[in-house]
């Protein structure tokens, strides 16, 4: 069926219910994307770290069988040299509906526009999820790392983020300028001989799919608030919008009333009965905010470009990208990641940390249903930490700590299992 995917011959598929349920056999077939960079140092660690939770947990009843697929660099070697996103590797992910990746390079300026988007976007996976939690003992550059506890939901179709841009002094930049000057009454293009245009679509629907799971995110686990981030101050018709959509949603569909006139509003969680209050910031605010008073925030709703620079931003605070796991989703297919990029300047050296992308194992288990690997992979990774026994990135910020390497790391965390 397919040209250089191998298909484990023992496991099955991963199936979905009319209601978005997962059916996941003992055996599911999970497809990785080994990723550039530093992803051929921690996928390898994320594997063998989830295999041994399995294992552990299951004592050989459940097991993951690993379907390589390709993307990025190592595609270029398997199918051809301008074969950067095959489309069965899309068609892999869509059918085994669970997967996980390491990190793709792009190229900033020109070349290759960036294959993690495209894989978003071809599949319309428009959750970006990204829980940013503290695990006791990790080095932190604030004094009370232990108040931030964040999940972000970052809005992974749309923005600027989508990729319509044309290159300054291009035919098609000179056509959209003309086009705006001339019949869209635009002055204010200050140097229009020598722009670069870029075009950022941001919708009601697109806006109300992601804010609908951030509030029913809130109201599953328990959370008094969903924030909404945006700069609708200068940019009044796509971050306004979502704003205003956002709070919209809210009161049209979970029954949110106004507090004191508004625009925050507030509804009971049908659970618990506590309240959960829908509020927003603007994002240049809610990145001093976030240092300051990150008790405040809970559930974040926000746009792709402001999620991005959230989700670094918040990751710093507990320790680093190092450790910052995160998800893709649909309504049906999932596609785990790190928050973090390639790492180039450590590719091949057995160097980094790999927790993010265990830690974006660890959702994925969660996610089907095994919660005790889950919790065994979160066990293990405090243990390890306790140990001291960490990546360099913890090393230098952490008192009497032994670095290990990448793998080493990994090792630490099954001795602890
Ligand atoms: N989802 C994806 O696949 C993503 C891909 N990218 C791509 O990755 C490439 C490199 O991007 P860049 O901006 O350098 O960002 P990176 O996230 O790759 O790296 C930035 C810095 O973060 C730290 N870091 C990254 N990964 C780890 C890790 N596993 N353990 C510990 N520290 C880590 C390192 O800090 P220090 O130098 O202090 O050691 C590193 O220099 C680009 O092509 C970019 O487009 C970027 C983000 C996401
Ligand atoms: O696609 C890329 O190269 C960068 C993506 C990124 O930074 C992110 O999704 O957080
Ligand atoms: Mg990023």
């Amino acid at each position: 069926m397919y040209q250089h995917i191998k298909v484990p011959q023992d496991g099955q598929k991963i199936t979905v219910n009319q209601d978005f349920s997962l059916n996941v056999p003992d055996h599911p077939i999970i497809p990785f994307i080994e990723g550039d960079g530093t992803g051929a140092d921690i996928t390898p660690v994320m594997i063998k770290v989830v295999d041994a939770a399995v294992e552990k947990a299951y004592e050989g009843r459940r097991k993951i069988h690993w379907m390589e697929v390709y993307a990025g660099e190592k595609s270029t070697r398997v199918y051809g040299p301008d074969e950067w996103l095959p489309q069965e590797t899309l068609q892999a992910v869509r059918d085994y509906v669970v997967s996980i990746k390491g990190p793709l390079t792009t190229p900033v300026g020109g070349g290759i526009r960036s294959l993690n988007v495209a894989l978003r976007q071809e599949l319309d996976l428009y959750v970006c999820l990204r829980p940013v939690q503290y695990f006791e003992g990790v080095p932190s550059p604030v004094k009370e790392p232990q108040k931030v506890n964040m999940v972000i939901f970052r809005e992974n179709s749309e923005d600027i983020y989508a990729g319509i841009e044309y290159e300054a002094k291009s035919p098609k930049a000179a056509k959209l300028i003309e086009f705006l000057t001339k019949e869209m009454g635009v002055t204010k293009i200050r140097f229009p001989e020598t722009s670069g245009i870029g075009i950022k679509p941001v919708s009601i629907e697109g806006t109300e799919r992601l804010m609908r799971k951030a509030i029913q995110y809130a109201i599953d686990n328990d959370k008094p608030s969903v924030t909404i981030v945006h700069k609708g101050n200068i940019m009044k018709y796509t971050e306004g919008g979502f704003r205003d959509w956002a709070y919209a949603l809210a009161q049209k569909e979970f029954g949110a009333e106004l507090i004191d006139g508004g625009p925050w509003c507030k509804f009971k969680n049908p659970n618990t009965g506590k309240d959960i209050v829908i509020k927003d910031a603007i994002a240049d605010a809610f990145l001093q905010q976030i240092l300051l008073r990150p008790a405040e925030y809970s559930v974040i709703a926000t746009l792709n470009l402001n999620g991005d620079y959230i989700s670094d931003a918040l990751a710093a605070q507990v320790g680093g990208i190092g450790i910052a796991p995160g998800a893709n989703m649909s309504d049906s297919v999932a596609c785990f990641e790190a928050t973090h990029g390639t790492a180039p300047k450590y590719a091949g050296k057995d160097y980094v940390n790999p927790g993010s992308e265990i830690l974006s194992a660890e959702m994925m288990l969660r996610h089907m249903g095994w919660k005790e690997a889950a919790d065994l992979i979160i066990t293990s990774m405090e243990r390890a930490i306790e140990s001291k026994k960490v990546t360099y990135d913890f090393a230098r910020l952490m008192d009497g700590a032994t670095q290990v390497s990448c793998s080493g790391f990994g090792q630490v965390m099954i001795d602890h299992m």
